[in-house]
């Protein structure tokens, strides 16, 4: 039999397989579609009492998300006062619902049972593994409670002569720039990575041969390519995302932070293998507090109305004033080491997921809200006045370093602060993934569905004119005087999260940053010719400024120059 007549007599049996499987196909097809429509009716049914824009078929409200990321961000923002406190978005067939009522804010964030994390946050997967800020249940629990007390306070005071060598350091390089405007955001990482891996890694900057400035360089880049795969729904599915040059540009910068970390650890176990334990980081003498620093009772943990960033009614891991073990007050990645001795607890690959964890939510966010910081005390020179004056009568023209007392009496310094995590918090939203449904307190007709993902709209929250009056938008330390903090909900100021899933580093974060910015003023006047309604916003998953924290800078009478 010759070959053709071999293939025409094998077409009708191909033809009648193809026409089985499309036979099969459609109604699999039809039987899915009905049971994906079923399996949803009770989502779509309670997301229907709740407002929210009125999307396209299939779409949803996807296409109100695209733009450059501070027209995103103004779109998002303005779309928020078109509704009530409870908003309703469809993403493709994606649920989200925005909760910016400080009541139903604390139903999810005090919770024990909403702790997951929504699916958004695969996309730092590849980055940060299954560190603290993504994993959850057992997992999570488990490292929480390692991790929690490497952050207690008696931990922290012991970096106070770290963080007072490496601001002073910071101050160094900015005299370069006297005189000229610059974008102060590139100081302000560089130093919180370097911070980092004096305090909480325990090694010497010194002996990295990376720069903590290319490691933050990385993340930044990195973070933009995240915030685009937040925005650009084709850029979703790995399988799209892993053909783009863009996935192989992630990678390279992959490989730039991991190599830091990957040295961090074998310094770190190489540093512990041979008996030595904490910081192996260096401070000149000069520079030592112990004989500045006066006696502070150890429980005065809090200060007027807010305690380390959040109201003094709300307590979490992180305030257990109980004296704790001399094992348990070791700092992160020395504690790290030696609970992966006996390997039960922690494995290497989880302390490298961990130390990844610590170097991004330690250094973006607190370089952000520093930058903040300064850029609002150039906006605001009568308020610098005010915060300069304090400074001065606490150091009296002296050039010694900051002890913990003096943080203590850093009281309008701190009210600065915490009303830039307010107007500005470097963590504008939130993200839980419901797993069961949730009656809401401010309306208990609006009832969250399991499946929803959850949107805490922080930003938002921290401007609500129902809580802090007609100029909520107005920079005003005295927002947080002790009297008007006592008189709001707990839970409408988060810049730190709150409940089970705060942030560890929210107490660490206070003390460096109290002692970063003084050292900072004690040096420099900050001016700008920007005012704070010219910053244009941009939340690509820290709250920047897309014009870049543009500051000058003025050399202060008496000059304090210290040297590190
Ligand atoms: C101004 C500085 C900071 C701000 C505003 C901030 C804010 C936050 C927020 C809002 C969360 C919750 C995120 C979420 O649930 O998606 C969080 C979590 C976290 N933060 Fe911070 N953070 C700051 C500094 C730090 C520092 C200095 C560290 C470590 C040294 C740190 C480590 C963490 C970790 C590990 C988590 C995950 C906690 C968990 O899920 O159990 N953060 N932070």
């Amino acid at each position: 039999m010759s070959t053709a007549t071999l293939s025409s007599a094998a077409a009708p049996g191909l033809l009648t397989s193809t026409n089985l499987f499309l036979f099969l196909l459609a109604p699999a097809l039809a039987l899915l579609y009905v049971y994906w429509k079923v399996s949803r009716k009770h989502m779509v049914e309670l997301a229907e009492r709740i407002p929210g824009p009125s999307g396209l078929p299939i779409l949803g409200n996807a296409l109100e998300f695209i733009g450059t990321p501070n027209q995103i961000f103004n779109t998002i923002y303005q779309k928020s006062f078109e509704f009530g406190r409870t908003i309703k978005v469809w993403v493709g067939p994606r649920l989200l619902i925005f909760l910016t009522d400080p009541r139903d804010v604390e139903i999810i964030l005090s919770s024990h049972v909403h702790i997951d994390k929504s699916p958004e946050y695969r996309f730092f997967k590849p980055w940060l593994g299954d560190g603290l800020l993504i994993s959850t249940g057992q997992k999570w629990r488990a490292h929480r409670k390692l991790i929690a007390p490497t952050f207690h306070l008696n931990v922290l005071k012991s970096f106070i002569d770290l963080f007072n060598k490496n601001s002073i350091e910071t101050v160094n390089k900015l005299e370069k720039e006297l005189g000229k405007e610059f974008d102060c955001h590139d100081y302000m990482s560089e130093a919180t990575v370097e911070i980092l891996l004096e305090t909480a890694m325990g090694v010497s900057k010194k002996t990295q041969d990376q720069s903590g400035y290319d490691y933050a360089m990385a993340v930044m880049k990195l973070c933009d390519i995240l915030h685009l795969r937040h925005t650009k729904l084709w850029f979703r599915p790995d399988i799209i995302f892993n053909l783009t040059s863009t996935a192989k540009y992630q990678e390279k910068l992959i490989n730039v932070i991991h190599s830091l970390t990957r040295k961090v650890i074998q310094k770190k176990k190489a540093d512990f293998e041979k008996g030595i334990r904490g910081s192996t980081a260096e401070v000149p003498e000069e520079l030592k507090t112990q004989k500045y620093e006066t006696a502070v009772p150890t429980k005065t943990t809090t200060l007027e109305g807010t305690s380390y960033g959040q109201s003094v009614g709300l307590k979490d891991d992180l305030d257990v004033d109980d004296d704790i073990g001399e094992k348990k007050r070791m700092a992160f990645l020395d504690l790290m080491i030696e609970a992966s001795q006996n390997g039960v607890v922690i494995n290497d690959e989880e302390i490298k997921e961990q130390v990844d964890t610590i170097m991004f939510e330690g250094h973006d966010t607190t370089a952000a809200g520093s930058s903040f910081f300064l850029c609002q005390m150039a906006a605001h020179p009568e308020i610098q006045e005010k915060v300069l004056q304090e400074i001065d009568e606490i150091f009296q023209g002296s050039d010694r370093p900051a002890t913990f007392a003096d943080t203590l009496e850093m009281k309008y310094l701190e009210r600065c602060l915490l009303e830039t995590l307010r107007l500005f918090p470097p963590v504008p939203i939130i993200a839980r993934q419901l797993q069961q449904d949730v009656k809401l307190a401010s309306n208990p007709s609006y009832v969250l569905p399991s499946g929803a993902t959850i949107i805490i709209g922080t930003f938002k929250v921290h401007r609500l004119e129902e809580i802090y009056g007609p100029n909520a938008d107005k920079f005003d330390p005295d927002n947080f005087l002790p009297e008007r903090a006592a008189n709001r909900h707990y839970y409408s100021f988060i810049p730190f999260s709150a409940g089970p899933r705060s942030c560890v580093g929210r107490k660490y974060a206070m003390l460096k940053l109290k002692i970063l910015l003084s050292t900072i003023l004690r040096n420099y006047k900050i001016k700008s010719n920007l005012k704070e309604s010219d910053y244009k916003l941009q939340g690509d998953i820290i709250l920047k400024r897309a014009d870049g924290f543009k500051i000058m800078l003025e050399k202060r009478k008496p000059i304090v120059s210290v040297k590190a």
